[in-house]
């Protein structure tokens, strides 16, 4: 396990909310006097076992009402940091949900603040560096879409980019098309979740009405031979949730997972957690889990990192120094033989 948490390691799929562990639920809902339809940590994470993306998105929203006050939002992004750190992550772009908690009347002046916060403490004790995604519900309005990406410009939220999750089947990516454009036109960079339940039409959608320059997930484009190749020939990165796919059993099993033939058909493909409180692990548990499953080597571990490292949205410069250290850490494995 060390040596691949040792891995230098960039995560581009993590929702902040999604790190919120059933031990800190607990806590924050102790301090704030919430009463909780359940007795301790160890019930409510019994209830993880879930059909779908809705039963799960069920509980991850309904687990929020905890988070109130800017230092909830200061402790999740903190709690992330240190447990990244562990991971072997050095940089992380994470994706929040901005009308999750603003349709519960949390200011996103607090969740925004609150989050720089706990991160400033997290890079200040770790040296992992984070950068923020402001994440659309595609199951919510457009007009409201809209609202919360002015609310972010107005008060110069220091976001990357804009993102759009929530359940798939049912809600396509296309209405959100202009939104994504005035982003566009901001100078955010642009991510959609597509092809995660619903098939490949709608990875295609999002490349070509959201203009994304990643897809999160995006496993169901191995069903289109079309897709593969344009995110190949594009070099349109995916960021894969191994351990999520299997939890919300968007496929039978994790040797049934895609992976080996995403990566073959030449796509840059990440390797990310996605909701690590609820799916059972931390981006180096899913590296953890498909090197044994697939045997992957080394030279694979590095290359799915070094993916993740040219799909950033950070300077080159910043690159090539997390290029170097993967570098290290494939030549450490292959000492020279000795004389
Ligand atoms: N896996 C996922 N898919 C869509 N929306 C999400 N929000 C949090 N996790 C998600
Ligand atoms: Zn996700």
């Amino acid at each position: 396990m060390s040596r691949i948490r040792e891995l230098p390691k960039v995560e581009l799929h993590v929702h902040i909310e999604g790190t919120l562990e059933p031990d800190l639920v607990v806590e924050l809902a102790h301090d704030q006097g919430i009463e909780l339809p359940y007795p301790d940590a160890e019930v409510l994470r019994e209830r993880y076992v879930f059909a779908d993306l809705s039963s799960f998105l069920d509980i991850y929203y309904a687990n929020l009402d905890v988070l109130r006050r800017r230092h909830d939002f200061a402790r999740l992004a903190y709690e992330y940091g240190a447990r990244a750190h562990l991971a072997g992550v050095v940089h992380a772009e994470v994706f929040f949900d901005p009308q999750a908690h603003r349709s519960r009347g949390v200011p996103l002046h607090d969740v925004v603040g609150g989050l720089v916060d706990g991160f400033d403490d997290a890079r200040a004790e770790f040296g992992v560096t984070t950068d923020l995604i402001a994440c659309f519900l595609r199951d919510r309005p457009v007009a409201e879409a809209s609202a919360v990406l002015d609310e972010l410009v107005d008060m110069s939220a220091p976001i990357v980019g804009v993102g759009l999750d929530s359940a798939e089947i049912g809600n396509p990516a296309a209405p959100f098309a202009e939104v994504f454009a005035r982003a566009a036109a901001l100078g955010l960079r642009r991510v959609a979740h597509a092809g995660e339940e619903s098939g490949p039409e709608s990875v295609r959608e999002a490349i070509e009405e959201l203009a994304v320059h990643r897809v999160d997930h995006g496993i169901r484009s191995v069903d289109d031979p079309g897709v593969m190749a344009q995110l190949a020939a594009h070099r349109i990165p995916l960021t894969v949730c191994p351990l999520s796919n299997v939890r919300l059993r968007t496929v039978a099993d994790l040797a049934s997972h895609p992976l080996p033939h995403l990566i073959e058909a030449g796509v840059v493909v990440t390797i990310n957690s996605d909701d690590p409180a609820y799916f059972g692990g931390h981006v180096d548990d899913n590296f953890l889990a498909v090197a044994e499953q697939f045997a992957l080597t080394d030279d694979t571990l590095a290359q799915l990192a070094r993916n993740s490292v040219t799909a950033i949205f950070l300077p080159q410069e910043r690159r090539d120094t997390v290029l170097a250290q993967i570098d290290e850490w494939l030549a450490a494995g292959h000492p020279p033989p000795v004389e």
